[in-house]
């Protein structure tokens, strides 16, 4: 294993860890597969569905061979992440206009977000190198899921979130596993800044997905997928994006399964931004090459509040690998992607929707043809944004196309029988 710098290819043995190059370039991960076997591999990870309460029964850890070889037992910290569901909905399809789609419940994570697949394997590769002391900065979900491995590895965690436009739940589930959490007034953007600068003096050991360790576990998300469907994936992939660390991870487990012989066919992958916070999309529609950040991002999908997204040049790399294509939607569609993909009974936060909404589009504008068939990634659970529920439902002034509100009635056989 070593890290090779993105922008100028330079590389480092692994054991000289760091999150950039001398040149500010961020680093990738690269495995000496030279010996692995895919059919023997897939030999493995099929047995190793009948774990349980091993490292093995993690959908992260299963594929170990993959992640990180190196690392030694005694440091992983798991709790069992992904084993998550892959859904489809007649409701979704006849949306979206699809033949098939399915939706990929990253929700159902332990802290409820696609952010516990990579932050196991930072927590663990911190522990190996002695660190009982992590950081972020957040919106809300990274901070939650940090939080909770820090505590199962029995270290502190300090996560930095934004003091405004970021959901109250993920705050509050941050403090309940036992972070000190510093509020501040600024993005997720200005975090990231200031930990690129600062982050030798303190010590602390980072896990936003600046860290290359996030993107190898998060790779497990498509293994996961491409296991479930026999090693054959759909036509299309959708992921929302903000960080940009998921489509990045996406891009680097497909090229993984790709080079090692584990698919054949590669599938294209759509990025969807939301209107408010779509830097990334603006560069690649009006063909420019360098990212020009949004100062002042904003959309209700509070996760996807990024306007200077880190992994954008390794985001890129997964769009020009996959011939992929990128859309943004407003937040209202977000809200009523969101609405129906709660109403499926799956359920996801509004970052998650933008998925859904954005897969609809892509259908319209007939850049996903409708006989294609999708997976959409649902990056976080419904309950991880509270007051979006309340807004869409029983707001006065929501616009929600799909909204379901309360009916009060008195109980009297007569009064109920007339509701049903
Ligand atoms: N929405 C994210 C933003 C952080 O991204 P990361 O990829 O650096 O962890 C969050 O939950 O904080």
């Amino acid at each position: 294993m070593k890290l090779v710098c993105v922008d100028c290819n330079k590389e480092y043995p692994a054991e000289s860890f760091d999150y950039q190059c001398v040149c500010g370039g961020l680093f990738d991960i690269v495995h000496d597969t030279k010996h692995l076997d895919a059919e023997q591999l897939k030999r493995v990870f099929h047995d190793r569905l009948s774990e349980r309460m091993t490292p093995y029964a993690s959908g992260v850890w299963r594929y170990k061979e993959l992640i990180f070889p190196e690392l030694a037992e005694e440091f992983i910290t798991t709790k069992y992440e992904g084993n998550t569901g892959l859904y489809s909905s007649e409701l979704l399809q006849s949306y979206t206009g699809n033949r098939k789609v399915l939706l990929k419940a990253q929700s159902e994570n332990p802290s409820g977000s696609f952010k516990d697949n990579g932050m196991t394997v930072a927590v663990s590769h911190g522990r190996s190198l002695g660190y009982k002391r992590f950081t972020c900065t957040s919106t809300g979900n990274t901070s939650s899921s940090l939080a909770m491995y820090a505590s199962m590895a029995q270290g502190e965690s300090y996560v930095f979130v934004p003091n405004k436009n970021i959901s109250l739940n993920k705050v509050l589930q941050t403090l309940a596993y036992g972070a000190r959490v510093i509020s501040f007034d600024g993005t997720y953007d200005d975090g990231i800044r200031f930990y690129e600068q600062h982050s030798k003096e303190l010590g602390l050991y980072i896990c936003n997905s600046i860290n290359p360790f996030r993107i190898e576990g998060q790779k497990s998300i498509v293994y996961e997928i491409a296991q479930y469907l026999n090693w054959n994936l759909p036509d299309w992939v959708v992921i929302p994006g903000g960080a940009l660390s998921n489509v990045t991870a996406l891009g680097k487990g497909l090229q993984d399964l790709k080079t090692l012989g584990f698919i054949e066919k590669v599938p294209r992958v759509a990025l969807v931004q939301a209107e408010g916070a779509s830097p990334f999309h603006q560069m690649v529609s009006k063909g420019r090459t360098q990212l020009i950040p949004e100062p002042h991002p904003y959309t209700r999908a509070s996760a996807l509040n990024i306007g200077n997204p880190p992994s954008w040049k390794k985001a890129l790399r997964t769009l020009e690998e996959t011939r992929g294509v990128t859309c943004s939607v407003t937040d209202q569609e977000i809200l009523d992607a969101k609405a129906l993909v709660d109403k499926s009974g799956i359920g996801c936060e509004p970052a998650s929707a933008a998925t859904v909404a954005g897969l609809r589009k892509l259908v319209s504008q007939q850049i996903i043809d409708k006989d294609e068939t999708a997976v959409c990634i649902l990056t976080g659970n419904m309950l991880k944004d509270t007051d979006a529920l309340h807004e869409y439902h029983l707001g006065e002034t929501s616009k929600g196309a799909f909204r379901n509100t309360i009916q009060s009635a008195e109980l009297s056989l007569e009064n109920i029988a007339r509701l049903l």
